[in-house]
């Protein structure tokens, strides 16, 4: 339990690593090497995610969900992301850093884009952003994707369901799953990446059928980072809470895809520790003394005691007695 040291030390000296760059990340692609990515909302989660060697580290605008309890991503706000951004930066030192440009804060022209892309990496600490807006072979959508990469952001595209355009689409359900719709979202990946805009960097694909994630990674010269879209993309990536299993509350459940394979059940181990802990305390188990590390001074138990009974607490007084001189089991201290 806690005497065991460790293995993280929270805010203390972490050893020099090398980040995982858009390069080395491009190297991995080339390689044939399959490319990991997870979601980390705040300093902890991105411990664990770097702690577990994964290459990326999306902190999506899934926070919506499955940090602040939203039906859809829609509502989180740049300053919140912001808060998301910088704890995972204090957290992760090897992955690379994708911030999601949140709804409402980059689709108004690319000036609007820029200025929170930018804010993105200069107070959140990010490498890149992702945007569903720049999905789509539009010129506006390549200009907008363009004047970023000229800015110096290196972006990532999101293309197949694109949860920030749930109420145009009505739902969260699988997209390219005609032959004309399949279509469209090779091309717009390729509208992208051939107007330069991707040049080392890479697309989220998001349940679509596997077929055309294949088509589309096929056809693509970067690495595309599959969620809900087959075994055929350079990469995965799973939502921090679905992969972890902290899913069995209903909120969580409700809006669990089915494409999220559970390595494990923490939120029952949540649950479990958080019940022992409510019933050691309303047993008095806990804190039992190896849990009361801090004592009077030698020799000041007693004239603590004195000093209480002449003030007329005399029941303050043997309350000090009978701990300092008994047993000193914290069971027996909740009498009052
Ligand atoms: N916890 C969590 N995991 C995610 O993967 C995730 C989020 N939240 N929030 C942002 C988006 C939304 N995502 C989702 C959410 C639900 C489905 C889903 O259940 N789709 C159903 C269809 C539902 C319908 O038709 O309305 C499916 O059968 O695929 C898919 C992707 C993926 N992203
Ligand atoms: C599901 C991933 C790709 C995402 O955009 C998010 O977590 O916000
Ligand atoms: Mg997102």
């Amino acid at each position: 339990m806690s005497s065991k040291p460790r293995d993280v030390v929270y805010g203390g000296p972490k050893p020099p690593v090398e980040r995982f760059t858009l390069r080395k990340l491009a190297a991995k692609y080339r390689r044939g090497e399959r490319i990991t990515m997870v979601t980390a909302y705040d300093y902890p989660s991105a411990v664990h995610v770097d702690l577990a060697g994964v290459d990326v580290c999306l902190v999506g605008d899934s926070a919506a969900m499955v940090v602040h309890g939203h039906d859809t991503t829609l509502p989180i706000t740049l300053e919140e992301m912001l808060s998301h951004f910088r704890a995972v930066a204090r957290g992760a030192s090897r992955p690379l850093l994708i911030g999601d440009l949140p709804f409402g804060s980059y689709e108004r022209d690319p000036a609007q884009a820029i200025e929170t892309a930018t804010r993105i990496m200069k107070e959140g600490g990010m490498d890149a952003v992702k945007a569903r807006s720049l999905e789509g072979g539009s010129p506006a959508r390549v200009r907008a994707a363009r004047a970023l990469v000229d800015a110096g952001v290196a972006v990532m595209g999101h293309v197949g369901l694109t949860p920030q355009s749930i109420s145009v689409l009505g739902g969260f359900r699988p997209q390219g799953r005609s032959h004309d719709e399949a279509a469209d979202i090779v091309e717009r990946a390729l509208a992208l990446q051939d107007a330069g805009c991707f040049s080392g960097a890479f697309f989220v694909l998001e349940c679509v059928p596997a077929a055309v994630a294949a088509a589309t990674t096929a056809a693509l010269r970067v690495p595309t980072i599959g969620i809900g879209a087959g075994g055929a993309c350079s990469g995965q990536v799973l939502v921090y809470h679905d992969l972890l299993g902290f899913t069995q509350h209903p909120h969580h459940a409700a809006v669990t895809p089915k494409f999220c394979k559970r390595y494990a059940n923490v939120g029952e181990v949540i649950t479990g520790a958080l019940a022992a802990f409510r019933e050691e305390v309303e047993n008095g188990s806990f804190p039992s003394v190896a849990f009361s590390p801090y004592e009077l001074r030698e020799g000041d138990a007693a004239r603590f005691a004195a000093a209480l009974r002449e003030r007329g607490l005399g029941e303050a007084a043997t309350a000090v007695e009978e701990l300092e001189g008994g047993e000193k089991s914290g069971g027996g201290a909740a009498s009052s």
